[in-house]
């Protein structure tokens, strides 16, 4: 495509039209005194609202040369010990976490004109932990981590295949096999940020920072 039909096509395009996004007010003053209440109505809402694949965010990191990155990953849980995600440590965010234990995730609902920006220090649970949490999942996410090497360099799409296929057999043979590099991590929130999309472009952005003892909250100019 044309550099001039891809600027025409990105002018056709609109965020928040009326057939796929209602955009609910959201009066901040009766928000809950914490984030983790309003992320759980928030989420739900997204849910019944339709929102495809609710439960995926961006994980953004930074490596150990400082420079930023990030991906899309599966939240796994949020709770009052955190924002949790499962990866391999040997991967690159898991290199770069490592290197910074400091993490963003992003939510993204557009059916409701959300976002939710969680920020803050991250830490590896317990092996134990982290293998109890894949075993609770599919056979697919088993066969997928049982693959490994996440991240390195493929020398053919046929090596993948057949990796995938011993993997998948492992799984189904083992529903307990451990899949060492697997790692469930938890976020921390230092900050959760709620963001309501509205019409005439008035968004309100909630921020809620943690005070160690407890959270304080304040608005944001959109
Ligand atoms: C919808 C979706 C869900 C994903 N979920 C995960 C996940 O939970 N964990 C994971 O390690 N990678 C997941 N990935 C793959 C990551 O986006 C990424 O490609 C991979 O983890 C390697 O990232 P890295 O090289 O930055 O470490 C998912 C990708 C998509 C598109």
């Amino acid at each position: 495509m044309a550099q001039n039909d891809l600027h025409a096509l990105l002018l056709t395009q609109r965020v928040w039209s009326p057939e796929v996004t209602r955009l609910p007010p959201f009066d901040p003053e009766t928000a809950p005194p914490t984030p983790l209440p309003l992320f759980t109505s928030w989420f739900a809402e997204a849910v019944d609202a339709g929102q495809p694949e609710p439960h995926t965010m961006t994980l953004a990191t930074v490596d150990a040369e400082g420079r930023p990155d990030a991906r899309i990953v599966m939240l796994h849980g949020a709770d009052p010990d955190g924002w949790s995600f499962a990866t391999h440590t040997t991967s690159r965010k898991g290199r770069a976490l490592d290197a910074h234990p400091y993490a963003a995730l992003t939510f993204y609902w557009p059916v409701l004109g959300r976002q939710v920006r969680v920020r803050g220090p991250v830490a590896a649970a317990p092996e134990e932990e982290s293998q109890a949490d894949l075993h609770a999942r599919s056979t697919g996410a088993l066969a997928a981590a049982l693959t490994g090497h996440q991240s390195e360099e493929l020398a053919s799409a046929d090596e993948l295949r057949r990796a995938s296929a011993a993997a998948w057999d492992r799984a189904r043979e083992n529903p307990a096999l451990p899949a060492p590099t697997w790692t469930l991590y938890r976020l921390r929130p230092d900050t959760v940020e709620f963001f309501q999309g509205a019409a005439d472009r008035a968004h309100v952005r909630l921020e809620y920072r943690s005070t160690g003892f407890g959270w304080s909250r304040g608005l944001l100019w959109p």
